[in-house]
C-alpha cells in the first residue's frame, strides 16, 4: 500500500465564538506514527475528527498525499478511525463486526472471507470470531475495533485515545502491540492522547497542543530535552525553573540574577528566548545532591538547598529541596538508608551547565 502524508495548513476551527483550533500547521510524514498530545479541551479530538471529515474547518487546507481533501466527504477519504468507545456492534459477532465495512462496500464474498480472516489473525483474535463483543475483555474489544478499521485498508489510521479504557498493565501491552502492528502495516497513523508516557513511548514525532495552539512539534527526545516553553517542559515531564532577570548576554552565555540565590552564568545551549526575564530550567535527574560542605568544582553551577521531603520510588528517591525562594525536585539513584538525606538537612546542589535550558519566564517582574 502506498504510504501517504497528511498536512494541516493554517487550519482554524470555531464553535460559535469559541476558537477551538488556531492556525494549525502540522505535516505528518508517510508511514509516521504521530501523536497529538495535550490536556483535556486542548482540541486534539476536534483536530482528529477534522482529518476524518466529521468536523469542518473554517479556514485553511487539509492535504492528503498533497491533494486538498477539505471538501471530500468522510467515506471517500480512505481514512479509518478507531473511537475511544470502540463503537462495536453489540448484536454482531466479532467476525461480522470486522467484515461489516467490506460487506458495505459490496466486495465479493471470497474477498470478504480472506480479508476478514487475515485482519483477525493480524490482531490475534482468530479463535474469538464467533463471540459477541460483550464476551470479550477490554483489550480484545480494542483489537476488534482495530481489525474492523484496518480491514478496509485505509491509507491513514486515526486513533482517538484508543487505550484509555484499559487498565495500566493492559495499556502498556496494547501500546506495544499497536506499535508493532503499525510498523508491520507501515500505515500513516495519528494517535490522540493526554497521556505523555503513551505518546513518548510510541510516537515517532508528536505535537503538543494547548488551547487549540500547537506549542511544539518534534521527536519525544527533542521535546523532552529541548522544550520551547514551560508548558511543553512540564507536560512531557517535570521541570525545575529558577526565574531571574537577565544581567548580561552574549553568544556563548547568559547571566541571570535569581532572587535569594544570586547571579547564575548559563552557557548558551540551543535557542535562547528574548526578554528581560528568563527561566533557567533543568530536569530532576540532572541534579546531584552533595553535603553542604562539599568542595565546589567550578565545572558545575552550585546552589544552596535545604531538604524538605523525600519519596522513595523504588528505582530512585525524589527529593523536594528549597533553594532560595524556589522548591526544586531532584531525583537520586542508589542511596542506601544510611546515605539518605533527612528533612531539614542543608545540602548543595550541583547543576550540569549543559543540561540547563533557558525558557521564557512566566513573570515579567520579580520582587
Ligand atoms: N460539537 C461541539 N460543539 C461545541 N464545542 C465543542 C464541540 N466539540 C468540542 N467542543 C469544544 O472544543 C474544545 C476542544 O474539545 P476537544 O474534544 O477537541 O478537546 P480534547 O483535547 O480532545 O479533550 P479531551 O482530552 O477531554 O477529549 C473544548 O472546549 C470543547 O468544549
Amino acid at each position: 500500500m502506498k504510504k501517504v502524508s497528511v498536512e494541516c495548513k493554517n487550519i482554524c476551527l470555531s464553535y460559535g465564538n469559541n476558537e477551538v483550533l488556531k492556525d494549525i500547521n502540522i505535516r505528518i510524514e508517510p508511514g509516521e506514527f504521530f501523536a497529538l498530545l495535550g490536556p483535556s479541551g486542548s482540541g486534539k479530538s476536534t483536530l482528529l475528527r477534522l482529518i476524518a471529515g466529521f468536523n469542518q474547518h473554517n479556514a485553511g487546507q487539509l492535504l492528503l498525499d498533497g491533494s486538498d481533501i477539505t471538501h471530500t466527504p468522510p467515506h471517500k477519504r480512505n481514512i479509518g478511525m478507531v473511537f475511544q468507545s470502540y463503537a462495536l456492534w453489540p448484536h454482531l459477532s466479532v467476525w461480522d463486526n470486522v467484515a461489516f465495512g467490506l460487506v458495505e462496500r459490496k466486495l465479493p464474498s471470497t474477498q470478504i472471507k480472506e480479508k476478514t480472516a487475515s485482519a483477525l489473525e493480524l490482531v490475534g483474535l482468530s479463535q474469538f470470531a464467533k463471540r459477541r463483543p460483550n464476551e470479550l475483555s477490554g483489550g480484545q474489544q480494542q483489537r476488534v475495533a482495530l481489525a474492523r478499521t484496518i480491514v478496509i485498508e485505509p491509507q491513514v489510521l486515526l486513533l482517538d485515545e484508543p487505550l484509555s479504557n484499559l487498565d495500566k498493565k493492559l495499556r502498556i501491552q496494547m501500546r506495544r502491540e499497536l506499535l508493532s502492528l503499525q510498523r508491520r502495516l507501515g500505515i500513516t497513523t495519528i494517535f490522540v492522547t493526554h497521556d505523555q508516557e503513551e505518546a513518548m513511548t510510541t510516537a515517532d514525532r508528536m505535537a503538543v497542543l494547548d488551547h487549540g495552539i500547537v506549542q511544539q512539534i518534534g521527536t519525544p527526545t527533542a521535546l523532552f530535552d529541548y522544550p520551547v516553553n514551560r508548558f511543553v517542559a512540564n507536560f512531557v515531564g517535570t521541570m525545575n525553573t529558577l526565574e531571574g532577570r537577565v544581567t548580561a548576554r552574549d553568544a556563548s552565555k547568559v547571566s541571570i540574577y535569581v532572587d535569594a540565590i544570586g547571579e547564575l552564568h548559563i552557557p548558551v545551549n540551543g535557542h535562547v528566548p528574548e526578554g528581560d526575564f528568563l527561566a533557567a530550567s533543568f530536569r530532576p535527574h540532572t541534579l546531584q545532591i552533595h553535603p553542604a560542605d562539599t568542595r565546589q568544582d567550578p565545572n558545575f553551577i552550585w546552589l544552596p538547598g535545604i531538604i524538605e521531603a523525600s519519596e522513595f520510588l523504588g528505582e530512585f528517591t525524589r527529593y523536594q529541596i528549597t533553594s532560595g525562594n524556589t522548591l526544586i525536585t531532584a531525583d537520586q539513584t542508589h542511596f542506601s538508608d544510611q546515605q539518605k538525606m533527612k528533612a531539614g538537612q542543608a545540602v548543595t546542589l550541583a547543576l550540569t551547565p549543559s543540561q540547563i535550558r533557558l525558557l521564557p519566564a512566566t513573570t515579567t517582574r520579580i520582587g
